[in-house]
């Protein structure tokens, strides 16, 4: 709060009975408690009642019963002047009021927009109030005000510009928030654009689709910024520079799983008040390399084997819409399909937490605070802590596996609320590399569906995870395979030998999924970029700790 700011109470009107509002410079909240006594329905008289904790309130079934009720500044949206109904008011007395408009928590991580209107006495107060509350907004720099929106009409059910125009944009124009707004005419459309655009005239880029259009904008975005710095991304070594324009993710796809996994909710309304209010996450980012030749960047999920063939199996049947994934999954599951290789990795040997923690990435993780304080102090002192220090020597696995997967984050999805690794770190610079030995149809099974239960998917004996830095992978076959006698081979019998080759002989290779997009090549090497880039989002609240906030934002 400035220094010019003092604190405010006063008492004012609201549904026509009285309210102790206070603006608090302090605790940077607004907070406001009913002066007149209120009857339960056994008739005590509940007002003044101090209930121990502030944000607390007490409901009957028959109304709110509140003792002391507060927002946080930065949770506020908007003030405005509240609009008087003419005919209500005498001449002689025209009331001045403001409505405050602010993040109500509902179930499930959801945010929605309330508001609440409070009359003062007189114009001076009024104009206190008013202008105390808008000198604060302003002060929340955090908050963007000119935003770059590119809409993938396709993506989902189509809904993409339907949704942006009905529940984002009034929310962006009532909190003062400008946008340029591109629906994108074809795949890579933003991605071009994000090349030519003039970055600085904007505080944030949004994208409206799912993960495939989140990915093409955060491709777009680390792709200028490396550009404008000089970085060859081909060179999988080049420490990559770090983009602090941040991306907002308004979910409207079929998948939307790195907004969940961000945000807890895939909800358009949730993400844009994430953005309003100017919340900020970093994120690691995977790249994906092949021959010292940069393939993709990954966010969320790389997986081989397992789910590179159900991607494989579901790019077939994209005429389905969502429900290809489901189906696609069944086949692959039936399929059991297993592949040779060599994974070499080098483990995070100072992480500062592992994948079968019970303590996991949520808002304000302690993990990723620490890494971000060490990624500073790397990149004031480049020499102090090398590498090599830092991380375990490179270890080899090789055999058989049904699944290789490295999660980023741990994948959360509304299938699979723990996701993936539930205990992977948003930002803390390593990913959990995950091995699925071959094992039976009905092991592999157990596994899958412990992805869905309480129970730990790693505990079992043909299922090893390392929480890494790089990794490399190498499938047995691939010399063979890469080589041009099997081109010709391929090109003359594609026809023939498909996804179930009457000669009997088995598939030997599989793709990565990369975030839900195909790489090119089976054997690549993966690095972590520690905190690349940015969304608007803060990670999961815990709602254990959020519920007096939840309480005490219902009214
Ligand atoms: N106008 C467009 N026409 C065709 N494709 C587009 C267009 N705009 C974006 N795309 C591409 O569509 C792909 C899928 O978009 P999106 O993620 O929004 O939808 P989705 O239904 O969730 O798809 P998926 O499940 O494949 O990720 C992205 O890779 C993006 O590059």
């Amino acid at each position: 709060m400035g220094p010019d700011l003092q604190p405010l109470s006063s008492t004012l009107l609201r549904k026509n009975r009285c309210y102790e509002v206070t603006l608090d410079p302090g605790s940077q909240e607004l907070s406001w408690r009913d002066l007149q006594p209120r009857r339960n329905r056994a008739g005590i008289c509940l007002a003044g009642v101090h209930y121990g904790a502030r944000h607390l309130a007490c409901c009957t079934g028959e109304q709110s019963l509140s003792a002391f009720q507060s927002v946080p500044v930065s949770e506020i949206i908007s003030v405005e002047e509240a609009a008087i109904d003419g005919g209500k008011w005498q001449q002689t007395f025209k009331p001045c009021g403001f409505t405050v408009h602010y993040v109500r928590r509902a179930r499930k991580h959801r945010w929605r927009c309330s508001e609440m209107t409070f009359w003062c006495n007189d114009e001076q107060l009024y104009n206190q109030w008013f202008q105390a509350l808008k000198r604060l907004l302003e002060l929340q720099t955090s908050r963007p005000k000119h935003l770059l929106v590119y809409i993938n009409p396709f993506g989902g059910k189509r809904q993409g510009k339907q949704i942006f125009d009905k529940k984002v944009a009034p929310l962006f124009s009532l909190a003062a928030i400008s946008a340029d707004v591109i629906v994108t005419e074809r795949a890579n459309h933003a991605k071009d654009n994000l090349f030519e655009v003039e970055l600085d005239k904007y505080d944030g880029i949004v994208c409206v689709g799912g993960d495939g259009m989140f990915s093409e904008v955060m491709h777009g975005l680390i792709g200028r910024i490396q550009k404008d710095s000089g970085i060859d991304q081909n060179n999988s070594r080049a420490p990559l520079t770090q983009c602090n324009i941040r991306i907002g993710i308004i979910p409207a796809g079929s998948t939307d799983c790195v907004c969940y996994a961000t945000v807890g909710i895939n909800d358009p309304v949730t993400s844009a008040l994430h953005i309003i209010i100017g919340d900020s996450q970093n994120l690691d980012v995977c790249s994906a390399h092949h021959n010292n030749t940069f393939l993709k960047y990954s966010v969320s999920l790389m997986g081989y084997g397992f789910y590179g063939d159900v991607l494989k199996t579901s790019e077939k049947n994209r005429w389905m819409g969502p429900s290809r994934y489901d189906i696609s999954g069944f086949k692959t599951f039936l399929s059991h399909h297993s592949y040779e290789g060599t994974v070499s990795f080098r483990p995070a040997k100072q992480a500062l937490a592992s994948p079968r923690d019970k303590q996991l990435c949520k808002f304000g993780c302690p993990v990723c605070r620490q890494a971000k304080k060490q990624l500073e102090m790397q990149q004031k002192e480049p020499f102090v802590g090398l590498e090599h220090n830092e991380d375990g020597d490179w270890q080899t696995v090789r055999g058989k596996f049904i699944a290789i997967n490295a999660a980023n984050m741990s994948c959360a999805c509304p299938r699979s609320p723990k996701g993936l690794s539930p205990a992977a770190h948003l930002a803390d610079g390593t990913a959990d590399l995950i091995l699925v030995r071959k094992c039976s149809r009905f092991k592999f099974l157990r596994h899958l569906i412990r992805h869905t239960n309480k129970e730990d998917q790693f505990d079992f004996p043909f299922v090893e995870v390392y929480r890494v830095k790089k990794f490399l992978f190498t499938p047995k076959h691939y010399e063979e395979e890469d080589n041009d006698n099997n081109d010709v081979a391929k090109k003359h019998f594609a026809h023939i030998c498909t996804e179930k080759p009457p000669c009997g002989c088995r598939r030997v290779n599989s793709i990565w999924n990369c975030d839900g997009e195909p790489l090119d090549h089976p054997s690549i090497e993966v690095g972590v970029h520690c905190q690349l880039i940015k969304l608007f989002a803060r990670g999961i609240e815990d709602p254990s700790k959020s519920k007096d906030h939840v309480d005490s934002n219902r009214l």
